[in-house]
């Protein structure tokens, strides 16, 4: 279907039933400029998206579904928007390559949608090549599928490119662990440590060691709808972008 500007962007939701699902459709239902015409959530059909001409889907569901979905909505025209987390560099590459070297259709996989952990991440890139020293504390929600975060993840990965360009070596560490994940995880070489909590929405904090110093950049989410401005964002973007954009600050300055 061919769209004009004053058309409402016909929006579906996957995982529409879950924590951070339910939370969109009551934002997309609230956008003055978007309709949602599909919910769908495990043990329904993805052909519903189709059925209703979703221009963009929005994905929230579960990091060992996500790939299929995201293949199903290329193959059948439809853009995506994508939070759920599980995305490693082989599956951003797999990606790219249903896109097509001449992408007609666009992707949004944002590891984080709230404006405060996309600006942790830019200032933690920043600060990165001035310290010997950073670890990455994530906690979550206990009800939180995996672990690491895709955010930390992904911060790790900034904060390691940082490093390499700044030609920072590996991150001293004398420690011998007394007991297995003592040190954390590591991930692309920094030290990630995950706290699962009940009460707990999503959180992190980076802390970078020096001669004397430490830096601690924080971030908290204490809301889901800290979310929803950033995926709003999204749909709005890839609506009319076509290829792959990996993090939700890549559209902020556009
Ligand atoms: N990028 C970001 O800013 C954010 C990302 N996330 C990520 O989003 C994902 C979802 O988180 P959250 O909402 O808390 O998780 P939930 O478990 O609350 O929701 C996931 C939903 O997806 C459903 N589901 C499972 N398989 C399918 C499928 N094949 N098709 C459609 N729906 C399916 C689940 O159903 P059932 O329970 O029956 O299996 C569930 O209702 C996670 O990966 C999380 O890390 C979360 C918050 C912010
Ligand atoms: O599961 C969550 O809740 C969240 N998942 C994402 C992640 O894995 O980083 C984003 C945010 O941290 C909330």
């Amino acid at each position: 279907m061919t769209r004009t500007a004053d058309d409402p962007i016909r929006v579906g939701v996957l995982g529409a039933r879950g924590r951070m699902g339910d939370e969109v459709c009551r934002a997309v239902d609230c956008a003055p400029d978007m309709v949602l015409v599909a919910k769908v959530d495990d043990g329904d059909k993805i052909g519903e998206v189709v059925d209703a001409h979703a221009e963009v889907v929005v994905d929230f569901t579960h990091p060992d579904v996500v790939m299929a979905n995201l293949e199903f909505c290329l193959a059948n025209g439809v853009r995506c928007v994508v939070g759920t987390s599980g995305f490693d560099t082989a599956r951003i590459d797999q990606v790219r390559q249903w896109l097509g070297d001449e992408p007609e259709l666009g992707v949004l996989i944002a590891p984080n949608f709230a404006l405060g952990a996309v600006l942790t991440m830019r200032f933690a890139q920043l600060a990165a090549r001035y310290y010997p020293t950073v670890e990455i504390i994530e906690l979550h929600h206990n009800r939180k599928a995996d672990a690491p975060s895709g955010t930390a993840a992904h911060t790790a990965r900034m904060i390691a490119a940082a490093r390499k360009d700044a030609g920072l070596g590996e991150i001293p560490d004398a420690t011998t662990s007394a007991a297995d994940g003592a040190r954390g995880a590591s991930m692309d070489d920094v030290r990630v440590h995950s706290v699962r909590l009940s009460g707990l929405v999503a959180h992190q904090e980076v802390l970078f060691g020096g001669d004397g110093e430490t830096l601690t950049i924080r971030h908290d989410s204490l809301d889901r709808c800290s979310f929803m401005p950033g995926v709003l964002l999204g749909v709005r973007k890839m609506v009319q972008r076509n290829g792959l954009v990996v993090g939700l600050e890549n559209l902020l300055d556009d």
